[in-house]
């Protein structure tokens, strides 16, 4: 699904990916740790594309990433952020319907598909809110319900709950798994919490120099 071979790049002379390997395969939920400043956000760039200049090769359901067309990428691929990044100007319902906007669907049928997700992640009734009218907790679940309206194989999460309480974390956390079982959605989700990964245990990965290291399930339910 994900297949990343000897990805090195850096900023301004000093290398901040150096040689890394990945696979994941589809379906997987897949945890990425590491201190900051390693470089999990870097790489999470490179997968959706706002990076474009490194060296290796990284291959998207065997494509090479390069080659992709971008409305491609962005049918395989959608990022959820800690800031949830939602318009403030539009409502819950029109931050959604964007999604499927930008790909030229019928409005009518994005509208439609808009509030099933909606309804998917727990915001029906919502829908007419505005951003500045809801929690965290629903911000980050439009941001979500947005990601997935176009049920992309591949959801990249940077640290989705680094803005939320203990519990209203948790809450994200089930939904993306709840997600990932029924919709199939391969997630590769960067947090720095071992406590929600230790609630729900996953293959995790560490960055360390640059690199990542697997960390093995007992590691994590030991620490
Ligand atoms: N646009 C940029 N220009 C120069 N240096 C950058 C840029 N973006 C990131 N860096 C540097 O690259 C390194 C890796 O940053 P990155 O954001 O990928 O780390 P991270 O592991 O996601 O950190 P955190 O956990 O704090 O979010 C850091 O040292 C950072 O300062």
């Amino acid at each position: 699904m994900i297949g990343v071979q000897g990805l090195t790049l850096g900023y301004g002379g000093r290398t901040v990916l150096r040689d890394l390997e990945l696979s994941l395969a589809p379906g997987e939920f897949v945890y990425l740790q590491g201190p900051s400043g390693s470089g999990k956000s870097t790489l999470l760039r490179v997968l959706n594309r706002q990076i474009e200049s490194y060296e290796g090769e990284v291959r998207i359901q065997g494509r090479p990433l390069r080659s992709l067309p971008r409305f491609e990428a962005r049918r395989l691929m959608a990022t959820i952020h800690q800031g949830f990044e939602l318009i403030d100007r539009k409502t819950v319902l029109e931050n959604v319907a964007l999604a499927g906007e930008v790909l030229g669907a019928d409005p009518a049928a994005v509208r439609a598909k808009a509030q099933e997700f909606l309804h998917k992640v727990g915001m029906e009734g919502k829908e007419d809110h505005f951003p500045r009218q809801l929690s965290g907790g629903e911000m980050q679940r439009t941001a979500i319900a947005r990601a997935l309206l176009n049920r992309p194989p591949i959801l990249l999460a940077d640290e989705p709950t680094g803005n939320l309480d203990g519990e209203n974390a948790f809450r994200i956390l089930e939904l993306l798994w709840e997600l990932n079982r029924s919709e199939g959605t391969t997630v590769l989700m960067v947090t720095h919490s071992t406590e929600l990964v230790r609630a729900m245990p996953s293959r995790t990965l560490h960055m360390n120099g640059g690199r990542l290291d697997a960390v093995e399930p007992c590691e994590i339910l030991s620490s």
